[in-house]
């Protein structure tokens, strides 16, 4: 009987490979890309075949046979390895680390009755038969321009589809799309969202306009008999359109032809824990290996994209017109609220405001960032505040359920009848988040249908839909969210947006704030007035009018405020014009965290790199954990790359018990 070795990449923050013997019987000599049962320590794990070998230098008493490989399913190709090798080396992680988890979970236990049931389910499985794909729209010259080439480009072709709320990005989407797949009759495309609630509108779009066609979704609130079926009908090729946020980027997709990230430029395409990568990133790497069009869709690009736009790097497309006739951007307003604060936080002119969208039939939608009734309750008498007993961080009054909550530790407790330390009955909530402003207005307006849409509000499977479509129903007056309504959906009845307060972001210390926030208004300023009819509006309550951010918003001029940022940016030294990456480090006491990080610091020669002074984190502890971190920063991506691969390499034989992780182009610091 033929031996062979096959060399299986793990999902063990040993960054290493492992050699098992296979005696190839009747089923021949496995491929690499495929899914093989091995023996690890005590258990039996599911590892990935990534080299196919006569001989090894493991000894032979020590070689351990293979048990079992998944024959049933076609290996991965060698471009979705590649794509998983370069995560990996990029954000400095085993290869294992980055491959498996990028598998759906059935894929990954001893038993394959699941894999079996969704091979022969996906079978089974039948599109209607000449069905009658809903009417398209007519593009717009601009959005015809789009289509025609992002359908139309050879070869690798980044593009900056660069449109203000409203102008019809989606519909350029889905025409170049349906190019695509016409001219190649088995060719994939894989649209991204940032959130999973912006993938029913537009799977509803997507079904409408290509009945004839298999969609995947995969996002992270499938069960895992459905992310398997899913993930399976694009492997085989069957999916041929498939739609997903962050996690679909590492989707197996042998015919891909095209790529689109819708809001490109929003914070969630980075994932925030484990492997910390950019979806969107990877997106522009897969687009280049494979050499394909990639479409990054923003009315607000994020200053990388536009720096590579300005660069001639990726070409821009604009579309600087809504695309409904007569509807036009709103007028932003800037309400000065630092002299008078309004009732229950609302000025006059908003409550006017919304009066008047009552009276004629519109929508209104008031946006705070800021879930829960209010942000701390306070003792009048003493001054106690409720903190967080293990972070550096206030517990949040939730009403709805009578609790103080944690919004980081999720530590919970009933809300206490007096003061903890003088005993004062008194306790006051200080602050607003939505609970509250959901509370004033049905006050206010006791006829109204109020709705609040947050974190809290639909916790429930397939609660966030039912409110989205009862908004879209016409079965609300007033929305109250966060950013959950901030972006991407199509509202159109809504007629005025109230911005509460955005001014606690203004003189953040992280230099992406401003970035982010601007985006942010300008996204959720963006929902208003999409179907023309009467005048729309944006009012923005703040104690800052004067600030420079502002006046941009009231112009529209993203533009303008891009800029300027990245001409800041330029000066100060700092991404794009900057590459970093952070080592964060957490224990119980932080000055063992601040010494590891020394100790770190000293590992190896850094020629040409910067590592800043360890600090403690801007939100030092959490979960009774202090946090400190460490930057490291270069001019040059190449030389961060190969700092950073030794660095690791040294860090893992540096003995510790200090918990450590590493984040290469952080996106908070
Ligand atoms: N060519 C067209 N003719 C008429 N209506 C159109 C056309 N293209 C798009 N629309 C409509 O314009 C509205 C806004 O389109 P869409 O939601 O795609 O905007 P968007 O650019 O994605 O905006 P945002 O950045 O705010 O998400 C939708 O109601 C859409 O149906
Ligand atoms: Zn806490």
């Amino acid at each position: 009987m033929a031996h062979c070795i096959l060399r299986i990449a793990l999902d063990t923050p040993l960054n290493a490979v492992f050699d098992y013997r296979w005696k190839s019987g009747d089923s021949g000599r496995p491929h690499v890309g495929q899914l093989a049962m091995v023996p690890f320590g005590p258990r039996e794990v599911v590892g990935l075949v990534v080299d196919v070998l006569d001989e090894t230098d493991v000894p032979e008493e020590k070689l351990k046979d293979a048990l079992a490989v998944r024959s049933q399913l076609a290996p991965l190709s060698a471009q979705w390895l590649a794509l998983a090798g370069f995560a990996a080396e990029y954000y400095q992680r085993p290869l294992g680390e980055v491959a498996l988890p990028g598998l759906p979970k059935n894929l990954r236990v001893t038993s394959t009755v699941a894999l079996d049931r969704a091979i022969k389910k996906l079978g089974k499985m039948e599109l209607p038969h000449d069905p009658a794909p809903a009417a398209a729209p007519l593009l717009n010259p601009g959005q015809q321009a789009a289509a025609d080439a992002i359908a139309g480009a050879q070869g690798f072709a980044p593009f900056l589809l660069y449109g203000v709320t409203g102008s019809g990005k989606t519909e350029v989407y889905l025409q170049a799309c349906a190019q695509v797949l016409a001219r190649e009759p088995e060719g994939q495309v894989l649209v991204l969202v940032p959130e999973i609630n912006l993938t029913p509108q537009l799977e509803t779009n997507i079904r409408a306009r290509f009945p004839g066609v298999m969609l995947s979704t995969l996002h992270s609130r499938l069960s895992e008999g459905e992310r398997m079926l899913h993930w399976l009908a694009a492997h085989e090729g069957k999916a041929r359109i498939v739609l997903g946020t962050r996690l679909a980027i590492l989707a197996s997709l042998p015919h891909l032809k095209l790529i689109v990230i819708d809001e490109e430029h929003d914070p969630s395409y980075k994932q925030q824990e484990g492997l910390r990568y950019s979806a969107r990133d990877l997106a522009v790497w897969r687009a280049h290996q494979l050499q394909l069009p990639v479409v990054l869709g923003s009315a607000t690009p994020s200053l990388e994209s536009w720096h590579h736009a300005l660069k001639g790097r990726y070409r821009k497309l604009e579309l600087r017109e809504r695309a409904v006739q007569q509807a036009v951007l709103p007028s932003v307003k800037l309400i000065d609220t630092s002299r008078r604060r309004g009732q229950e936080g609302m000025s006059e002119q908003l409550v006017e405001a919304i009066k008047l969208r009552m009276e004629r039939g519109e929508q209104s939608l008031l946006f705070l960032n800021r879930r829960g009734y209010s942000p701390v309750i306070t003792c009048e008498s003493c001054g106690w505040v409720s903190e967080c007993k293990r972070c550096t961080a206030l517990m949040v009054l939730h009403k709805t359920d009578y609790r103080l909550r944690c919004h980081h530790c999720s530590l919970e407790m009933r809300i206490p009848r007096h003061c903890p330390t003088c005993g004062n009955i008194d306790l006051q909530p200080l602050g607003r988040g939505t609970q509250r402003i959901e509370e004033s207005l049905q006050e206010m307006f006791p006829q109204a249908r109020v709705l609040r849409i947050d974190a809290d509000s639909t916790r429930r499977k397939g609660s966030a839909q039912e409110a989205f479509d009862s908004v879209h129903r016409q079965e609300v007056d007033i929305l109250v969210g966060t950013q959950m309504v901030a972006k991407g959906h199509d509202f159109k009845n809504l007629t005025l947006v109230g911005i509460m307060n955005p001014d606690s972001s203004l003189f953040s210390q992280d230099y992406r704030a401003s970035e982010r926030l601007f985006a942010q208004l300008m996204q959720v300023a963006g929902r208003a007035g999409r179907q023309g009819g009467s005048a729309s509006e944006v009012l923005v309550q703040t104690s800052y009018p004067e600030h420079p951010l502002f006046s941009a918003l009231v112009a529209h001029d993203y533009d303008y405020f891009a800029n300027s940022l990245l001409g800041e940016r330029e000066v100060a030294g700092l991404p794009p014009f900057l590459y970093q990456a952070i080592l964060r480090a957490e224990a119980r006491e932080l000055e063992q965290a601040l010494e590891f990080l020394r100790a770190a610091r000293g590992l190896v020669a850094h020629e040409g790199i910067t590592i800043n002074d360890p600090i403690p984190m801007s939100m030092a502890r959490v979960h009774n954990m202090e946090r400190a971190q460490l930057l490291v920063e270069s001019a040059s991506r190449p030389a961060l790359q190969a700092f950073l691969k030794g660095w690791m390499q040294a860090l893992r034989e540096h003995k510790t018990r200090i918990k450590w992780s590493l984040e290469v182009d952080p996106v908070d610091i």
